[in-house]
């Protein structure tokens, strides 16, 4: 007993020695330092990206997207006007609809503005499209964020929902990728974002609607990159996991009434300003595909790739106790 007491003190001192030892602490702030500067280094260059370019941002009313706008507009480097107080009431009311334009234009200054559409309304989404084109004339970088979330169980969910959803997180974004497409080409620059999601990697269960819209966002977008590479089209695709968003309150059900629930994983997901901050830095690296998701969810994708047959046993048994808990 005496001897595993003394044994406990001397390990206790030789980590105590090793922590106070003179070279830990030098190493350890010289490592915060390197990452701390690498994060600087990352958002100077994209900041440099960004500048004096047309900034097309969906869904920018809400959670990721309002994030990023306030994000990019923050960027405005300093004796600009955005410390101006009539300019961030500008944004935010201008922020209080479906897309927002941000222009920062050669005198470092920029002015937000809208233009409002509806994704699942192909009309509008053309309109909004020759509208921004008609105000800046190009657009440098198109951010498809907006999107809509889905519970339902495959069996209840009305086709109405389905398609929904399509229009919403697939048909509407590649419309106006679409409309604004033409004029990258031409200027031969121009630069696609899709806000996917993990589950645009693999589904989990009383998701069809959306899992399935986001895995068809994944292939568009892949594609879409092969093709115009040769035209210096630039195409990422991002895929969250979780984020405290709105998200699931706004999310639609089996009927198409709004789920209006704040799920905990929502509640317990991301903070949407990081979230978006990490979106901006991969917009400023050029990167093309990028998962912003905890360690478990990024794991799931390579269970389902590599040992698919567990990764379904896992999803089958998440979905009977889902059920159970549901019908209980
Ligand atoms: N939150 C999360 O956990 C995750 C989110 N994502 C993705 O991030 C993106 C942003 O979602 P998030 O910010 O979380 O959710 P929010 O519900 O907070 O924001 C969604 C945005 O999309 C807009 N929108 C919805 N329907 C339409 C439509 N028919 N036409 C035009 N705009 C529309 C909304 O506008 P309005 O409010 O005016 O309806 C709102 O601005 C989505 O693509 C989502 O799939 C991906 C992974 C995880
Ligand atoms: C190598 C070992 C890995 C073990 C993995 C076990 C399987 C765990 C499955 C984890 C599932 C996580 C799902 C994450 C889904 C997600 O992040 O979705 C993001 C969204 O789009 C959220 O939208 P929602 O409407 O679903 O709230």
């Amino acid at each position: 007993m005496v001897s595993f007491k003394s044994r406990r003190n001397l390990m206790r001192g030789r980590v105590m020695d090793w922590v106070t030892c003179p070279f830990l602490l030098p190493v350890m702030f010289s490592c915060m330092g390197i990452f701390g500067l690498l994060k600087l280094l990352q958002w100077i260059r994209m900041k440099a990206y960004v500048r004096n370019s047309v900034v097309v941002i969906t869904g920018a009313t809400s959670g990721l997207g309002k994030e990023a706008g306030s994000g990019l507009y923050h960027l405005c480097p300093p004796g600009s006007p955005r410390t101006l107080k009539s300019k961030d009431t500008e944004l935010r009311s201008l922020l209080l609809r479906f897309t927002c334009c941000l222009v920062f234009d050669q005198g470092q200054t920029y002015k937000p503005s809208t233009v409002a559409f509806d994704l699942t309304d192909p009309p509008s989404i053309a309109a909004a499209a020759s509208k921004i084109l008609q105000s800046f004339g190009y657009v440098d970088i198109l951010i498809n964020n907006a999107g809509i979330s889905y519970r339902g169980t495959i069996v209840d969910t009305k086709m109405d929902v389905d398609r929904k959803v399509m229009e919403t997180n697939y048909f509407g974004p590649i419309a106006l990728t679409k409309a604004l497409l033409p004029s990258m080409i031409k200027r031969k620059k121009g630069h696609i974002v899709a806000i996917s999601s993990i589950q645009g990697k693999y589904s989990i269960p009383f998701r069809s609607a959306y899992a399935a819209s986001k895995h068809a966002t994944q292939a568009f977008f892949d594609c879409l990159r092969a093709e115009t590479e040769h035209d210096k089209i630039e195409v990422t695709v991002i895929s969250p996991g979780y984020i405290h968003t709105n998200l699931s309150l706004n999310a639609i059900t089996a009927d198409g009434s709004k789920y209006g629930v704040m799920d905990k994983t929502t509640t317990q997901g991301q903070c949407p300003t990081m979230v978006a901050r990490n979106v901006l830095v991969a917009v400023g690296k050029k990167r093309k595909d990028v998962i912003l998701a905890d360690l478990l969810p990024s794991w799931a994708i390579y269970l389902r790739t590599l040992v698919p047959e567990l990764f379904f046993r896992i999803m089958a048994s998440r979905a009977k106790k889902e059920q159970k808990t549901k019908t209980s």
